[in-house]
């Protein structure tokens, strides 16, 4: 396994940049249209395949993109740069200027993000409004390994707190993870896809209480359990 995720990463290098322009799905952005601003300039959109995405991600995704036809799911649309916040609600909570405008966020970039196509976070959000739920679809790259030849705790906790964040958002729209617990009950193999499912089990004041787990493709798998603990910014508070 690991020998073929080594063998793929030339062609994965030679093929870096090509989903710049690659064309915008329908059946998205509904709730989320609310959090996800895409409107004013046109960034790329990462949450879309690659040629780095196994088939099983292809095919889950697929599966996925189907369910977004009558309305019940969407697809969260993931930018790098800010844009995947709306900026007026960045500028609310992170009031310095000088971080909002100065050098300090010109390079600034969505850790999960920064990774050279299929090297590091590979994953798409699909969102059921209805069922304060969501669904994460992951593929872990080599730069994330950990004990050989598996993903690195770290990197499945940073999936899920994504996962989370995401999840707690649409319900709370600008939060922060308060607290994250995780319990490791397989290890997950390098380059393998697993699905997290996450669900917002309780909306109390400003805190919004999560909860996933993380499953194999034929789910036979439990890989990991986890709860997080959100809570809704304060616009009276300063967050730095
Ligand atoms: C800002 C715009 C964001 C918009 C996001 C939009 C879209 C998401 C899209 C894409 C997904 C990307 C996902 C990325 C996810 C990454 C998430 C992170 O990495 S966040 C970074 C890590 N977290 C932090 O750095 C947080 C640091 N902590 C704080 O800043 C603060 O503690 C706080 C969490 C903001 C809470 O502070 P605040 O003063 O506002 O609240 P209180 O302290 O008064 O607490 C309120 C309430 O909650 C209880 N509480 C707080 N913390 C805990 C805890 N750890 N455990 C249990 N309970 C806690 C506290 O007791 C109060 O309760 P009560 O009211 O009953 O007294």
């Amino acid at each position: 396994m690991l020998r073929s995720c080594t063998a793929g990463l030339r062609s994965l290098w030679a093929l870096r940049g090509r989903r710049e322009g690659a064309p915008r799905l329908s059946a998205d952005l509904q709730p989320a249209r609310r959090l996800f601003s895409t409107e004013k300039a046109v960034h790329k959109d990462w949450a879309l395949p690659n040629p780095s995405w196994s088939k099983d991600l292809k095919l889950l995704f697929d599966q996925f993109m189907k369910k977004c036809e009558d309305g019940s799911w969407e697809r969260l649309p993931s930018c790098k740069h800010t844009c995947t916040y709306k900026s007026e609600d960045f500028k609310t909570y992170f009031l310095d200027p000088q971080l909002v405008e100065g050098e300090g966020l010109s390079q600034a970039q969505l850790f999960t993000r920064g990774f050279e196509d299929g090297l590091g976070f590979e994953y798409v959000i699909f969102n059921n409004n209805d069922e304060k739920r969501t669904v994460c679809l992951f593929q872990g790259g080599p730069y994330l390994q950990g004990i050989p030849g598996f993903l690195h705790g770290g990197a499945i906790a940073t999936m899920i707190d994504v996962a989370f964040g995401s999840c707690a958002a649409i319900s709370g729209g600008a939060v922060m993870t308060a607290n994250l617990n995780i319990n490791f009950k397989r290890p997950v193999p390098l380059c393998s896809v697993v699905v997290i499912h996450s669900q917002l089990d309780k909306l109390e004041g400003r805190k919004l209480f999560v909860s996933c787990n993380v499953r194999s493709v034929d789910e036979k798998t439990l890989y990991s359990e986890a709860t997080g603990l959100f809570i809704k910014l304060d616009p009276k508070k300063s967050s730095t």
